[in-house]
């Protein structure tokens, strides 16, 4: 064999390129928050509160009446804690013996014991609450998530970032398994907070400023640190969503063959890491900052801390402030420092989150702006006619229309092919025909109602596709075929859908039939053959009975037996319906009544296969070319 350079040849030779770096523009290329003000981002914190409780008593309205009471009750605990400790130390610290003193103090102490007691039980019942509550805030949320996601016009995915958004938005749903905790910390510490000084201020109220100094800068210092946390996040967003879809396509076994047999396992893990010291990167370039961050405001707080242990030494010295009371107020030092502390971790946390909340909500808003709002009208009966009038389609991004300008008049019964190169748009005109996208100009209309203006559901209610690329759902037989719509609870119109594309067999082989789980990798799951997974999905279409059928390449992996069944099929069913075939195998357009060629988006030619067999144009081109082997 003469070949002058193999892939062996090759391999090693070129050290692989790097994974492409992705700077986009547009609307969603701007940090949301990159222009907010400090003071702005510190004023979230109470709306992030008021959205965090709204969002849980929603949920489970007993468990945040107790969140809310437990922090009073830690505060109250806290109030009669510093005022029985007042009162003991005055009889600890007055002369006798000390069975006398500690009798005398004995019923302060016992008060003492009783609100640290309290305190406890409030914060384990607060704990109790919150573990009420979060799991299913998390379900909530990300189950809005994946909803909005769901529901949104699929024009939406075509935006340039709108996945990358889905993706910071995915955080905002991982945070809210921290957020209530974060929120219960926060108020029982304020309210401590607040107790603790307000004991400080009557004992000397030159010690507040100065414990309020001596914790701002870890305040100031904390929210700072979670801002540029933020800023890496963000930065990374981008290679992270595009890092997550690599993970899945590298892992899963259904394109490990091509994986192994590509040798692509170095180059794969290769992109991998690279992606990943991508973002490593640019969190390691903002350690430096975060470091200085964190030394200035240890330093600041260092100094003020000093500052507050020696006023308080000042006055007890030179008597300014009785000894029993400096032995008080000692404790309420430590006891508003550490609140105080306690506000500022659980502060510049719930601060954090309320970053991600934010891109969060900002998602579902923007996802719900973009769910479809065409009308109430509904196609109430079975579609007898679409006409698509001059409809054009551009994607976003486009220059190129991808449907330029097509009309079209489909009737009950009719069989259309949709034959062209690829990327002529056929696709995309069967998007347009089913409503899945909106025409940028011109209409397209199911017995006369303009689908601008027809809730969607009515229309899907009525279509059944089998797409170029289809969906290997990973779960039993029957629900592969049934998904979204099981009509009864006998398997019989599920065996006729099977029986219609000759899968019985195979079904009847798998380890449970019908209940055999199609995911290799999951335990007790079985996989089926490329044909037989197209088989499903015609299946699939099938048991629907849709007014509207459309079959994208349906038979492009089926043997010559398999794919003879279909078409037969399709025949049988046709006068009840109206039904749209895409192909690339021109002999398959034998049976429609009629076929449109399409070239950059417009219809070229059209009839009928005999005529264009003749017709000396594309059809005839690529059927002579499809023959000459
Ligand atoms: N989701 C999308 N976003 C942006 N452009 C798209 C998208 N889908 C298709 N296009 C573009 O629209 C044009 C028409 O694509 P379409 O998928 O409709 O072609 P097709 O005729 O079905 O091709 P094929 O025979 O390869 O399936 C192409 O230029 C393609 O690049």
């Amino acid at each position: 064999m003469a070949s002058t350079e193999t892939a062996h040849d090759q391999a090693g030779s070129v050290p692989p390129p790097p994974p492409a770096e992705i700077t986009y523009t547009g609307e969603y290329s701007i940090n949301p928050l990159g222009e907010a003000s400090f003071g702005k981002l510190c004023a979230q914190i109470p709306t992030v509160l008021r959205r965090i409780v709204a969002m849980a008593w929603r949920i489970d309205r007993t468990a945040v009446a107790l969140l809310l009471a437990c922090p009073v009750l830690v505060g109250v605990a806290a109030a009669v804690l510093l005022a029985a400790t007042a009162r003991a130390m005055h009889p600890l610290l007055t002369d006798g013996t000390v069975t006398d003193r500690l009798h005398q103090a004995a019923p302060a102490l016992v008060v003492v014991g009783i609100a640290a007691g309290l305190a406890r039980i409030a914060g384990t019942v607060a704990t109790y609450a919150e573990r009420r509550i979060t799991p299913r805030l998390t379900t909530e949320t990300d189950t809005a998530l994946v909803e909005a996601v769901c529901r949104v016009e699929a024009s939406a995915h075509t935006v340039d970032g709108f996945s990358d958004r889905q993706e910071a938005a995915e955080m905002g749903v991982i945070r809210t398994h921290v957020m209530v905790t974060d929120a219960q910390r926060f108020l029982s510490a304020l309210v401590k907070m607040v107790t603790a000084s307000a004991a400080i201020s009557v004992l000397n109220p030159l010690l507040l400023p100065l414990l309020l100094l001596a914790v701002l800068p870890a305040g100031v210092g904390a929210i700072l640190t979670a801002r540029v946390d933020y800023e890496i996040h963000y930065a990374n967003v981008a290679d992270r969503n595009v890092r997550g879809m690599m993970r899945w396509w590298s892992t899963t076994p259904k394109y490990g063959d091509e994986v192994r047999a590509n040798s692509m396992t170095d180059y794969l893990v290769f992109w991998y890491r690279s992606l990943s010291e991508r973002c490593d990167t640019r969190t390691l370039a903002a350690a430096p900052r975060t470091l200085r961050i964190g030394l200035l405001s240890s330093l600041a707080a260092g100094v003020f801390l000093v500052a507050t242990w020696g006023a308080l030494a000042w006055l007890a010295v030179t008597g300014r402030i009785a000894l029993a009371l400096a032995a008080t107020a000692v404790v309420a030092v430590q006891t508003t420092l550490a609140a105080l502390s306690q506000v500022i971790i659980n502060g510049a946390a719930l601060f954090h989150t309320s970053l991600y909340l934010t891109d969060m909500q900002a998602f579902l808003d923007d996802a719900s702006a973009r769910a479809p709002r065409r009308g109430a009208s509904q196609v109430d009966t079975p579609v007898a006619e679409i006409r698509l009038e001059e409809a054009v389609y551009r994607y976003p991004g486009k220059d190129k229309p991808a449907v330029a300008g097509v009309s079209l008049t489909l009737r009950r019964g009719d069989i259309l092919a949709v034959v062209g190169a690829n990327g002529s748009g056929k696709s995309t005109l069967t998007r347009l025909i089913t409503g899945i996208y909106l025409a940028d100009k011109g209409r397209v209309t199911w017995n006369g109602m303009d689908l601008a203006e027809v809730d969607p559901q009515s229309v899907w209610r009525q279509t059944g596709l089998v797409p170029q690329i289809f969906a290997q759902w990973p779960l039993r037989v029957r629900e592969n075929i049934t998904l979204g719509q099981p009509r009864t609870h006998h398997d019989d119109p599920v065996w006729e859908a099977v029986d219609a594309v000759g899968l019985r067999e195979a079904i009847q082989d798998l380890p449970t039939g019908l209940d055999t789980l199609l995911a290799r990798e999951i335990f007790g799951g079985a996989e089926l053959s490329g044909g037989q997974w197209q088989r499903i999905a015609c299946s699939r279409a099938l048991y629907r009975r849709p007014a509207l059928l459309i079959l994208d390449e349906p038979t492009s992996q089926m043997d010559p037996r398999g794919e003879h069944q279909v078409f037969e099929r399709i025949k049988a069913i046709a006068a009840d319906r109206i039904t749209i075939v895409v192909t690339h195998r021109l002999e398959n357009t034998r049976l429609a009544d009629h076929i449109v060629v399409l070239e950059h988006g417009r219809i070229t030619e059209q009839g009928r296969y005999d005529d264009l067999v003749h017709a000396g144009g594309l059809f005839a081109e690529l059927l002579a070319l499809s023959s000459d082997r």
